[in-house]
């Protein structure tokens, strides 16, 4: 399997604060990897250095044999990543599927002007029509984001990443906030993806659909990487397990 993404030696570091300290992991293609940790691991703030909202003080992250580090985030976005936010901010003066076929016709252009030129594009408008039956919430096409419960919202938000066709996608948290039906269906949702061939890099604290669905866990604790391997040996790992004490790791994987 060859390697898709591979993160070397990555420290960032907020004034005295060091959010992510000295920390390597690779992503092979087509893996579909659980990214977890207690709060304040620095989870976010790796996905936002791979994202390039944030500048790593040292280490490098290569995608597909290319240096990210140094890059703006729209040059990574055209390089194949695409991303997904832990808080979810749709254009609220903007009906569901517009959102999402502003955000297809971004990938032609480096402007949001000239997305929103594109907005009315025919073939943006099918590509987010498509998008919004993947991910289950079509039906809400011409509802004002404003009007939508978060299920739906989070549905959203993976439509908008997935419009940028994206190789490696990054989610942020998606089943948080969703009732335990929604986030079964979303992350069953997240297993079609990866099936039909998208990698995924997944930041989670729903530990029971974590351990269901992916191949591969990598923790972090306080800025350290702490476990790497297969779901049930990481959870096994005492290193885990004492990182998770404080944390209810029943509640977690409920
Ligand atoms: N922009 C910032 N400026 C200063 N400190 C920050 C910034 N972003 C994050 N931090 C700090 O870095 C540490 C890691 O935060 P981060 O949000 O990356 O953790 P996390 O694992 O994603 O947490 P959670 O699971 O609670 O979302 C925390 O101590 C946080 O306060």
């Amino acid at each position: 399997m060859s390697k898709l993404l591979e993160v070397s030696n990555v420290r960032v570091q907020f004034g005295g604060v060091v959010a992510v300290d000295d920390v390597s992991f690779s992503l092979n293609e087509g893996e579909l990897l659980g990214f977890i940790g207690p709060n304040g691991a620095g989870k976010t703030t790796m996905m936002r250095a791979i994202t390039g909202v944030v500048t790593p003080t040292s280490g490098s992250i290569v995608l597909d044999d290319k240096e990210l580090v140094g890059l703006a985030v729209h040059s990574r976005v055209r390089m194949g990543l695409g991303f997904s936010q832990q808080l979810v901010k749709p254009f609220r003066n903007m009906t569901v599927l517009e959102n999402v076929t502003l955000t297809a016709g971004s990938r032609h252009t480096r402007s949001p002007l000239g997305a929103l030129f594109k907005v009315d594009r025919e073939r943006d408008r099918t590509r987010a029509k498509e998008l919004l039956e993947l991910v289950g919430i079509v039906d809400a096409a011409d509802a004002d984001p404003s009007n939508l419960p978060l299920g739906y919202l989070k549905r959203l938000e993976v439509a908008r990443a997935l419009a940028l066709d994206p190789t490696l996608l990054l989610l942020d948290e998606p089943l948080a906030g969703l009732n335990h039906a929604e986030a079964h269906k979303l992350a069953d949702m997240i297993v079609d993806l990866n099936s039909a061939g998208r990698s995924i890099i997944l930041i989670e604290h729903n530990l029971g659909e974590v351990m269901r669905i992916c191949s591969r866990l990598v923790v972090q604790d306080n800025g350290n990487k702490i476990a790497d391997g297969d779901p049930e040996s990481v959870m096994n790992t005492p290193a885990v397990r004492a990182a998770y004490l404080g944390e209810d790791m029943d509640n977690a994987a409920a």
